[in-house]
């Protein structure tokens, strides 16, 4: 890409150290090549050492599907030129077997390739897959979640008590559990289970596409520390994959978890052949019902969230180019006949869907909550995806108005 048509925005050097996780593992930013070109000397004995190993953040990735994988990828080609992270990425795998009777594991470390979830790409010779997920995460400081959202909670259960002190955590999981006391997403079940601070990464990144280095954006959403949010930026940043932070954690990732709702209900509308004005008014009316839960559920969240890769832009990738959309479509044009999970296993070989689950989840908030009647387009694609109606009725149902009057001051939350 030309840098006239898509500069890279000049970011602040980081300047001061906040934390004790700066103080003890971040080097200044801005002499980053020079001084990791230094280590490199003095690593082949000619010139003097700059960045002492201790200084240096270490991260392991959690999960390695499509995304995960792609995910490598990009951290490696980074901590491999920034002299403030160890080289080494770390990948935890869930093993399995290929066909060919080999260990996934085996495969990649021999190939470089995540050959079932990423054919055909390398992932650095600096990543390393490990099958043991306590042994990966051990040295590690900063930690990327990247797993479907429905193994969440039995990894975080793994990795109690098993993760370093201080350490960071950044999610890229799209997807909520729900609890009995209401909805937790998952980078609040990382922060309350192991005791870490987590920020999140979404945006519109069908991993296919920057795998091969086809330019897109991502947004980064932090709590309180810029200086996290932007060590982040740095481990992920490349010139064909741009990443923005924002202040709103439960927005950025209220907006990944809930397009894949969206996205589903663009799939039985392809399915059933009904076309672009029809796809484009349910896009907009999802659009709707995700900025209005997003905003019941948390007030905090930021109206221009919606506006960020994370918001319009992912829904309008997933949408059109998405997993959930291809797989609903599938399910559409069956009439309903096949389901969800003979589908998935048929078409993804492996990968899984998030929209069908979270689909669920939203519908068991809504219910707990008397709020059906507020999103029937979230509704309807719960009841679709779970049979009790035809995949039609994404455009009977009601013309997806939501009724105001069953919640007392919910219009304002709908309102622009
Ligand atoms: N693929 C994509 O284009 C994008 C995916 N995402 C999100 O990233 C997250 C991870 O998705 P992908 O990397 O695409 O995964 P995937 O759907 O490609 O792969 C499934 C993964 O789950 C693992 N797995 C299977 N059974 C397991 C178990 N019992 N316990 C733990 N792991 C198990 C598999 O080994 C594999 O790594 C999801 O939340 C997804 O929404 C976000 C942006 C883009
Ligand atoms: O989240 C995604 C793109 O940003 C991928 O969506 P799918 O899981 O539907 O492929």
């Amino acid at each position: 890409f030309s840098s006239t048509l898509f500069p890279v925005p000049k970011r602040p050097a980081i300047v001061s150290a906040v934390a004790s996780f700066f103080s003890t593992t971040m080097a200044p930013s801005a002499p980053e090549n020079a001084s990791h070109n230094a280590a490199l000397l003095s690593s082949s004995g000619v010139g003097g050492d700059v960045s002492s190993a201790a200084q240096k953040s270490r991260v392991t990735i959690i999960g390695s599907g499509n995304w995960g994988s792609v995910a490598s990828k990009l951290i490696a080609s980074n901590t491999i030129k920034l002299a403030s992270f160890h080289d080494e990425v770390r990948m935890w795998v869930f093993e399995e077997k290929l066909p060919s009777g080999e260990k996934l594991t085996e495969v990649i470390n021999r190939t470089n390739e995540n050959v079932k979830y990423l054919p055909g790409i390398k992932l650095g010779k600096n990543v390393v897959a490990d099958p043991d997920l306590e042994n990966a995460v051990r040295d590690a400081n900063m930690l990327v979640f990247v797993t479907p959202h429905q193994f969440m909670e039995g990894i975080c259960k793994r990795l109690v008590g098993k993760v370093k002190e201080g350490s960071q955590a950044i999610s890229l999981i799209k997807g909520m559990e729900v609890k009995m006391e209401g909805p937790c997403m998952i980078s609040s079940l990382i922060s309350e289970q192991l005791g870490v601070n987590c920020c999140v990464l979404m945006g519109a990144n069908i991993a296919n596409e920057i795998a091969v280095e086809k330019f897109s954006e991502a947004t980064v959403g932090y709590r309180e520390n810029r200086e996290i949010a932007e060590k982040w930026v740095q481990l992920f940043n490349t010139p064909y994959f741009m990443v923005t932070a924002v202040q709103d954690v439960e927005g950025v990732e209220l907006c990944g978890t809930l397009k894949n709702v969206v996205a589903l209900a663009a799939g039985f509308v392809d399915g059933l052949e009904m076309g672009n004005n029809t796809k484009a008014a349910i896009m907009r009316i999802g659009l709707r019902e995700m900025r209005a839960f997003s905003k019941i559920l948390f007030p905090t969240v930021k109206d221009n969230t919606f506006f960020e890769s994370c918001g319009v832009a992912d829904l309008i990738t997933t949408c059109l180019g998405g997993r959930n959309r291809r797989v609903a479509e599938a399910f559409a044009k069956s009439g309903g006949k096949r389901s969800f999970d003979e589908l998935e296993a048929e078409m993804l070989q492996g990968q899984k869907l998030q929209g069908v689950s979270t689909a669920r989840e939203v519908y068991e908030v809504l219910s707990n909550r008397g709020w059906l009647e507020l999103f029937p387009l979230f509704a309807a694609v719960h009841e679709i995806s779970s049979g009790r109606l035809p995949p039609s009725a994404i455009v009977e149902y009601g013309e997806h108005k939501p009724n105001f009057s069953a919640v007392e001051g919910a219009a304002q939350y709908f309102s622009s």
